[in-house]
């Protein structure tokens, strides 16, 4: 619909802009529209628009207003993304109905929203979902840089681990030998090649190893990872000595892995352990079980302990960088 809009040259566009804004005579309700070397600025009043400025009519679409889902639902829902695929985890169903709703109408780009339903579980460490709009739980998410197509469906991930995945990365240097035991889709492996490393990433579960080669391609480093699907305990027994560094990402189990990690390990190797444990003693457990395993055959140092996130009321997830040294 044809609304009274002031011309003006493109040159002239912000100057005037400011003057009928000063005014208060500029319709916020329609877009400033070009066209044709000159503005049509949309007006509230055309006859208080001063005589040196001239006024037609003009087709200026209407200005869509931002929707945020929060002004739908009263309240700030709690979600994230992944790519496309927004998360929510509510315990009421018809919460997080009504917040996929919300998703929906608003001007969040949601093309999937899904709800937890279960907690991750068995060996791949896959939850279930509920899809409660779309149909692919298919994903591409970015971290740092790097591009990662998920099923999250059929593979682990977590986005909320990105800070933490790029503090490891940080200390890649080039040529060095990774190995990642706990793979997943890559999120560690892909960026150690970019970073220089010569990376073997092995993971149990097959679409994940489907889906980490992809992404080493996505990303440009399919000539510098080996990813093999199978279990770290078996695979390792063909990389004896071989890595400088060990990424042991697979909390709660991690350390029955260690003597595979130490079998592993070069003369000079950092591992690099996540494990869940109670807060009044989160590192002990973790530092313990790599002496254990590594000592005396190695000197252990501890390099860093860090607080991943909290897991679980008084329980956090931690990792423990030790560097291995050869005695
Ligand atoms: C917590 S996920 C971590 C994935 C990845 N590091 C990330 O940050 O997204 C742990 C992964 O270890 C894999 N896994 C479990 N047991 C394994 C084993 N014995 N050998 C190799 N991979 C294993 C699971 O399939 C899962 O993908």
């Amino acid at each position: 619909m044809a609304v009274p809009c002031v011309r003006v040259s493109v040159e002239d566009g912000e100057a005037t802009r400011r003057r009928l804004a000063d005014d208060d005579l500029v319709d916020d309700a329609h877009e400033i529209t070009g066209e044709a070397g000159d503005l049509y600025i949309p007006v509230t009043d055309a006859d208080a628009v001063p005589d040196d400025l001239s006024v037609v009519d003009f087709d200026a679409p209407e200005r869509r207003t931002q929707t945020n889902p929060a002004d739908l639902l009263g309240y700030e829902p709690t979600y994230e993304r992944l790519g496309d695929v927004v998360i929510v985890d509510e315990d009421d169903p018809e919460r997080a109905r009504d917040i996929a709703d919300a998703l929906v109408e608003s001007d969040v780009r949601a093309e999937t929203v899904v709800d937890r339903a279960s907690k991750i579980k068995g060996e791949t460490r896959v939850r279930d979902w509920d899809v409660l709009v779309g149909d692919s739980t298919e994903a591409v998410h970015r971290e740092y840089g790097h591009e990662f197509a998920v099923d999250i469906a059929e593979v682990y991930f977590s986005p909320r681990l990105a800070t933490e995945r790029h503090r490891v990365v940080e200390q890649v240097s080039e040529g060095e030998r990774a190995f990642d035991m706990f793979a997943g889709v890559g999120p560690y492996a892909v960026p150690m090649a970019s970073a220089g490393a010569e990376v073997v990433a092995t993971d149990i579960n097959e679409t994940a190893i489907e889906y980490l080669r992809e992404n080493a391609a996505r990303n440009g480093v399919a000539d510098r990872i080996t990813a093999v699907a199978g279990d770290v305990r078996e695979v390792a027994e063909d990389y004896e000595g071989w890595a400088d560094r060990v990424v042991m990402n697979l909390p709660h189990t991690a350390s029955d892995f260690l003597d595979t990690a130490v079998e592993l390990a070069g003369d000079d190797c950092v591992l690099h352990l996540y494990d869940i444990q109670h807060e009044d003693d989160p590192f002990g457990p973790a530092e313990r079980a790599i002496r254990d395993a590594a000592e005396p055959e190695y000197d252990v140092t501890i390099e860093t302990r860090r607080e991943v996130r909290s897991y679980a009321p008084h329980e956090l997830n931690v990792v423990v960088d030790a560097r291995l040294t050869r005695r």
